[in-house]
């Protein structure tokens, strides 16, 4: 790194001084925290993104400025690698590193010893790093996306665009497909959709079609920038009749009361849902519209929904994959084509017992989708969804060329027409509709509301799949979750030393019992998550779980 470089960061930095009293971590989705307290963190992680772009022969990088879910005054940044997946985690310690330095010095020597570990070079022969910046709808998303670009611009050379309001899976999509040098803007995203639903919908049986009028589905859009990007794809659909609620025009706060996250912890009617849905078909997206989960008012007697959560989401998915496998008549070699689900310790016990006895490979990752992701990618389609509804279908390239060529094959024999041809037809605008990159709630409603046409489904004929074991999460706030340790799947507490044994001792009291506890990686909490047969026990079992927390740690 030479003088003119270390000088632009110096000066750059001294923009953005380091909070006090703030130790921040890249955590489970990226850094969040209080909108106030991150412009130096977006700063810092404006300089990570230039040098992984410039680590990678300068593909283009994303930077992603959201919280999510959490709640508006929160802000919070990641960074899509450019395959459109999260950051190498082999990055996060360094994102780790600089984001806590204390002061410009230091940053500038964490990053010069880093450039020399990894080899990268700021210089004349290389082109320099290019980042598209995308935010959310969050007051602090512009003022902090400047500050992201300042840590672009200040490794030399680096260009940043702002690509602007964006879902996140919006921008993972984008950064991937330009890397991947297809047509990559935010209409071609829409295009992308918008023809493969149509492909799928020309390839629904008639008999199918029949069976079910299409009927209006109501989305809430947790005041957030899902509901005004479903907005913008609305005029290119057709078949799907779609009312959208809480876009966060009608003056509703952002993932308050309303909102993927909300629904699928509370079980409750989101802000701008009542009674008169009773029965309507309602999909709920969260703040940055990564997730999805559907319900339904079954009755006019009480707030509480009918929760068709990710775990639920996945199993359609995973039904109607199969099926298209099943289709493939001549081909053994392709029948047998592992086919895999990926779930947390937070799937519904019911769910997984239900995967299994289709006869699916079901395994299990640790929280965060970075990790569900990683397993998913090792089946030739691999499906992953967490409980809360961030998931997606990935499938690998050999398949995706298998299918390519058994598609012409079939067109070139004068099978056009058959079922085998419409089959790995389904199979391929699935792979183009359902976001590669990334959980997308868009592309996510869109495969949902196809299937159920294809299947002639309603939502309680899909609820129907199984019955959820009864459940309950709860938050523990603590001076210190760290001093929870798990194992790798995140269901043993290795310490506080005892707790473990502790937790043991309530779940034998309760059939079908089961219970867990976890540091959250973006929120300051302890998570307790129970199961048992009846809702007051698994309530029961979750707060005896809670107070343990509170007893072993202390609260807060
Ligand atoms: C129980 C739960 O829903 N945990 C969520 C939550 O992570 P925590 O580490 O539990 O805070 O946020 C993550 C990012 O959105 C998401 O991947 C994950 O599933
Ligand atoms: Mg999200």
């Amino acid at each position: 790194m030479d003088e003119i470089q270390i000088a632009s960061i110096l000066k750059s930095s001294e923009l953005f001084p380091i909070p006090q009293g703030v130790k921040l971590s890249y955590g489970t989705a990226g850094f969040r925290g209080d909108a106030k307290l991150l412009e130096s963190t977006v700063y810092r992680v404006g300089i990570l993104s230039a040098l992984r772009s410039l680590k990678l022969g300068s593909a283009t990088v994303g930077l992603m400025i959201t919280a999510s879910h959490n709640k508006v005054s929160d802000n919070g940044i990641k960074v899509s690698d450019p395959s459109g997946f999260m950051l190498s985690q082999e990055w996060e310690p360094f994102a780790d590193q600089i984001a806590n330095a204390s002061s410009p010095e230091e940053l500038v020597s964490l990053i010069r010893k880093f450039m020399e570990k990894e080899e990268i070079a700021i210089g004349e022969n290389n082109k320099g790093a290019e980042v598209w910046l995308g935010r959310d709808t969050r007051p602090s998303g512009e003022s902090l996306l400047r500050a992201g670009e300042i840590g672009v611009g200040s490794i030399l050379g680096s260009v940043a665009i702002d690509i602007g309001i964006l879902t996140t899976p919006q921008l993972h999509w984008m950064v991937r497909a330009k890397n991947k040098g297809l047509k990559a803007t935010e209409n071609d995203y829409f295009e992308n959709l918008s023809t493969s639903f149509r492909c799928l919908i020309d390839l629904i049986p008639s008999s199918g079609n029949d069976k079910l009028e299409i009927s209006k589905l109501l989305v809430d859009g947790a005041n957030g920038v899902g509901g005004q990007k479903i907005e913008e794809l609305r005029g290119s659909l057709s078949n799907l009749d779609v009312e959208i609620r809480n876009t966060g025009r009608d003056g509703g706060v952002l993932n308050e009361g309303v909102g993927a996250d909300f629904v699928q912890k509370e079980k409750v009617l989101p802000v701008g849902f009542g009674f008169k849905d009773v029965g309507m078909r309602c999909a709920s997206l969260d703040g940055d519209a990564d997730r999805l989960v559907y319900f339904y008012i079954p009755s006019d007697s009480s707030e509480k929904v009918e929760l068709l959560d990710g775990d639920k989401i996945l199993s359609l998915f995973a039904l109607f994959i199969k099926e298209q496998l099943n289709a493939l008549e001549d081909d053994e070699e392709r029948k047998q084509s592992r086919l895999g689900v990926v779930q947390t310790a937070y799937a519904n016990g019911a769910s997984t017992d239900y995967l299994k006895h289709l006869g699916l490979d079901v395994v299990f990752a640790k929280t965060g989708v970075k990790h569900l992701h990683e397993k998913a990618a090792e089946f030739d389609i691999g499906i992953y969804f967490e409980a809360n509804g961030h998931g997606t279908i990935l499938f690998s390239e050999s398949f995706l060329s298998w299918l390519v060529s058994k598609q012409k094959d079939l067109t070139a024999k004068g099978q056009g027409g058959s079922e085998e041809h419409k089959a790995v037809s389904r199979l391929m605008a699935v792979s183009n509709l359902i976001n590669q990159a990334v959980g997308d709630a868009l592309s996510g409603v869109l495969l949902v509301e196809v299937i159920l046409q294809h299947l002639g489904w309603s939502i309680e004929k899909w609820n129907e799949l199984y019955k959820d074991l009864p459940s309950r999460q709860i938050k523990v706030e603590v001076p210190d979750r760290t001093a929870v340790v798990t194992t790798s799947e995140e269901t043993e507490a290795l310490r506080p030393m005892g707790i473990q044994d502790a937790i043991n001792s309530e779940i034998k009291k309760y059939s079908r019992g089961r219970a867990f506890i976890r540091p959250s990686g973006t929120e300051d909490v302890v998570r307790v998550y129970a199961e048992a047969s009846t809702q007051e026990d698994a309530d029961s079992l979750a707060n005896s779980v809670a107070q343990l927390v509170k007893s072993f740690l202390g609260s807060s």
